[in-house]
């Protein structure tokens, strides 16, 4: 294994090479790009990159012509799509069965680089199979009291098919989890499909959860099984559920009632046996109280929840967290693991970490890369990491949190950002004023600035349990 990635991007638009020969330019990786598909062809049939971005629109060779050619010798070779959604569902047909990951037109330049990190891992996996031990894709470090419920849940639940519920922030491990659940599980010998619904655009959600028949939409050359149809006996996880369509999770439900479905365009029923579990970063209850999400499948699916803390609420985990993900870096990297010194791991354990473990994880990988020596000093750490105070503030007041938090949820693609906020605002503030005044309400309206009515008319509302007291 060599410690630099090979990438081939192909896209005719010499500005989106540009983008990403900048956006990939980093020390580990290896970048070379081409504006024709039949010249990067040769290329890579010659020497095999680990990745491969293509574009799929282009004057002679086609993206899907190139993906086609690369399956014939190379069917494992990561692919990464880059197009309009139109043209996604062709893609997706003509490389059925290879790793294939979708990144659509316009694109973010992090997003870009994350997709092309997971696939130069998944292409290393798959070359150093014996280096990935048995379980070891879904070791969970975690020794605070909120962790160490998770492994309970995961033990209990290990005999069963039920379907579960993970609730948590972006990157706290949700994923990691429901590989855990699925191998723990007794259909660990099946498959583990992972889809992200945030991630589908809403047009391709349904041919891609339960796959199409030939013809039954203009695009659709062939038949396609669906996720689900490719769970069969195992496990499908479903993240981010809370950004299901409507008719997608209307859909969903009569499959998990009835254990079938029909492909789009299919008039014969498909029988499965999928274990579902869902996740999300969202309050589901929410969403149901507003709406925006069915009610009979949120209870459907909510049978058993499982919550992920924050990393900043399982501090003590971080430095073994840092040691795991720094000696994994430096595998992937071929290197020598990098160590802590221990100013420097006091000072990651007292930062706020608002992108959770993953933040923690790119943190490790960038040191790896960048300090300089086998010791990590606090001056290693990237710049908007060193200021404790700094972060300090951010996370220890309550606008720097909340700045934060609206950060988040919008990277995230929420809208309607003060639907979602001020309820909580003012619960928050309502508890508090109530507490302060033992449970009198006239008192606690006075404390809030409010009426005695105006308290009676949010109590009902956002405190129902409070309401009539
Ligand atoms: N407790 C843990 N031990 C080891 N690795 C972890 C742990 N938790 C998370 N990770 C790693 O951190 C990264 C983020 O985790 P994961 O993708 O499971 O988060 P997520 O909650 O599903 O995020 P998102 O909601 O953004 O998809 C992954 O690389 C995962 O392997």
């Amino acid at each position: 294994m060599t410690d630099v990635a090979r990438i081939v991007i192909v896209d005719d638009d010499r500005a989106i090479r540009w983008v990403l020969e900048r956006a990939l330019a980093q020390p580990d990786l290896d970048v070379q790009s081409f504006e024709r598909a039949d010249t990067a062809l040769e290329q890579i049939l010659r020497q095999p990159p680990d990745v491969l971005l293509t574009d799929i629109r282009m004057p002679g060779l086609d993206g899907l012509d190139l993906m086609a050619r690369i399956r014939e010798s190379h069917p494992d070779l990561p692919v990464i799509v880059m197009t309009a959604h139109s043209d996604l569902d062709s893609a997706v047909a003509s490389y059925q069965g290879g790793a294939f990951e979708y990144l659509p037109k316009p694109f973010d330049v992090d997003e870009a680089l994350a997709l092309v990190r997971r696939g130069v891992a998944h292409a290393r996996e798959r070359r150093t199979p014996a280096a990935v031990p048995e379980g070891l894709s879904a070791e969970i470090i975690g020794e605070a009291p909120a962790m160490q419920e998770v492994f309970r849940a995961i033990g209990r639940l290990s005999q069963s098919h039920i379907t579960v519920m993970i609730n948590g922030e972006s990157g706290t491990g949700k994923e990691r989890v429901a590989q855990a659940l699925h191998q723990h599980s007794p259909r660990h010998g099946g498959p583990f499909i992972a889809l992200n619904m945030a991630a589908i655009p809403k047009d391709l959600m349904e041919s891609e959860l339960f796959g199409h028949e030939k013809g039954a939409f203009t695009g659709a050359t062939s038949q396609r099984r669906g996720r689900f149809e490719q769970s069969d006996g195992g496990t499908l996880f479903l993240d981010e559920i809370g950004d299901m369509p409507a008719e997608t999770q209307t859909r969903l439900l009569r499959v998990l009632a009835d254990g079938e479905f029909y492909r789009v365009g299919g008039h014969t029923p498909v029988k499965v046996d999928v274990r579902i579990i869902a996740a999300t970063h969202q309050h589901l209850e929410r969403l149901v109280e507003d709406g925006r999400f069915r009610e009979d499948l949120f209870h459907r699916l909510n049978v058993i929840r499982i919550h992920l803390p924050r990393l900043s609420e399982r501090r003590e985990d971080i430095p073994r967290l840092a040691q795991h993900f720094l000696a994994d870096a430096a595998k992937e990297l071929a290197t020598e693991p990098k160590v802590l010194t221990q100013e420097a791991e006091q000072h990651l354990t007292q930062l706020p970490w608002p992108g959770n473990v993953r933040q923690l994880e790119n943190t490790c990988r960038w040191l790896t890369v960048m300090a300089s020596g086998r010791e990590v000093l606090v001056e290693d750490l990237p710049p908007e990491l060193r200021d404790i105070e700094g972060t300090e503030s951010a996370g220890g007041d309550w606008r720097g949190a909340f700045r934060e938090w609206a950060d988040r949820a919008l990277a995230a693609g929420h809208t309607h950002l003060l639907e979602e906020a001020v309820p909580d605002f003012e619960r928050i503030l309502i508890e508090t004023a109530l507490k302060h005044t033992g449970g009198r309400k006239g008192e606690a309206a006075e404390l809030l600035g409010w009426g005695r009515n105006t308290l009676t008319r949010k109590l009902k509302v956002l405190l129902p349990a409070l309401a009539d007291e």
